[in-house]
């Protein structure tokens, strides 16, 4: 007998299965915009994995919106508009950015929820030149690297309701916080918050981040595929955003072979990131309702969705 697992397992064939409830079909223009989202994901990966997806959550939304609404009537009050917030988690360059931003479009086409922020942590860094202070610049990523108290400040604010709440970017070519530039939250039906911390928890702590989240997904994949990924998004990067006078890495970076890059990515891989997952970001896979496991080529292959 199967130990007990508090996760139902799909395969992909299974998952792709239940798109037969998904009644919205794409036009072509929504396979336009969904294309330019990321250009290597196919049109099969979009149907068979992310429309029962978001079907799903659609079905949770609208049933945490009624849930509100009863409580309102409960209380006599007006029903408040309150966010539905999803939290996406996950190893640096395993494709959170990617998941977060296919799943902004595709819940922005119901009629229950047209309005989706997607909001990354990386503007909760703190800048560099508090990190160098901190002598903490070989930690960017990790837990002490990130305003924690200005991330719940901004997330609370967002689920309390405030009509306009602000939050600060991250740029990755300058490889800093943007210091004139902020985002503005105006009450969204969702907000998709993706970051490697956002399952993080801290024993100091009263509050946590996915204490506001009312669906959680982590992105997972094979240590060695992350590897390869982020080694072609830095040789990728050094063809484009290096060439940039202004980018962080044009000096550093900017003259180097091929190889050397491969090799100096790498060992940007080990020392930094592929430390960070192990000490604080595999940990919090299993706090999350979904789990999205993927293959080498980037296709979903295992979905795990939480039975309570
Ligand atoms: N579904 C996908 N299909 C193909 N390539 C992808 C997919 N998701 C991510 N990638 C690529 O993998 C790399 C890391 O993805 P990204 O979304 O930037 O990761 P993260 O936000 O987790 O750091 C990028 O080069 C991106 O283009
Ligand atoms: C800013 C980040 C922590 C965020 O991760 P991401 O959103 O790319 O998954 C990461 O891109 C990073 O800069 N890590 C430090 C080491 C490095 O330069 O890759």
């Amino acid at each position: 007998m199967k130990p007990y697992s508090p996760y139902y397992e799909f395969d992909r064939k299974v998952w792709a299965g239940l798109r037969d409830h998904t009644p919205l079909p794409l036009t072509d223009d929504e396979l336009q915009e969904l294309k330019g989202l990321n250009d290597q994901v196919s049109i099969e990966e979009v149907e068979e994995i992310y429309l029962p997806l978001t079907r799903l959550l659609h079905l949770y939304v609208k049933a945490s919106q009624q849930l509100h609404q009863m409580t309102s009537s409960f209380l006599h009050n007006e029903a408040p508009k309150v966010p539905y917030i999803i939290g996406i988690a996950g190893s640096v360059a395993v494709g959170k950015s990617t998941t977060a931003r296919l799943l902004q479009t595709l819940l922005a086409r119901w009629d229950h929820h047209r309005k989706v922020d997607l909001v990354t942590t990386d503007g909760f860094l703190y800048p560099n030149a508090i990190l160098e202070k901190k002598g903490i610049m070989n930690k960017k990523g990790f837990p002490e690297s990130y305003d924690i108290k200005k991330l719940l400040r901004f997330i609370g604010d967002v689920k309390s309701g405030k009509p306009e709440v602000k939050a600060p970017l991250y740029s990755h070519l300058t490889y800093d916080i943007v210091e004139d530039e902020q985002q503005t939250i105006h009450q969204p039906d969702i907000l998709i918050v993706e970051g490697i911390n956002v399952l993080q928890v801290n024993k100091d702590a009263k509050v946590f981040v996915s204490d506001f989240f009312d669906f959680s997904i982590y992105v997972d994949a094979e240590e060695h595929d992350i590897e390869n990924w982020y080694i072609d998004r830095f040789l990728l990067l050094r063809r484009t955003a290096f060439t940039n006078r202004q980018s962080y890495f044009h000096p550093r970076f900017g003259n180097l072979t091929e190889q050397e890059s491969i090799e100096a990515s790498r060992q940007i891989w080990k020392e930094i990131n592929a430390k960070n997952l192990h000490e604080n970001i595999l940990p919090t896979k299993r706090r999350a309702q979904l789990i999205l496991t993927k293959g080498a080529d980037h296709t979903i292959q295992k979905i795990h969705l939480r039975k309570l």
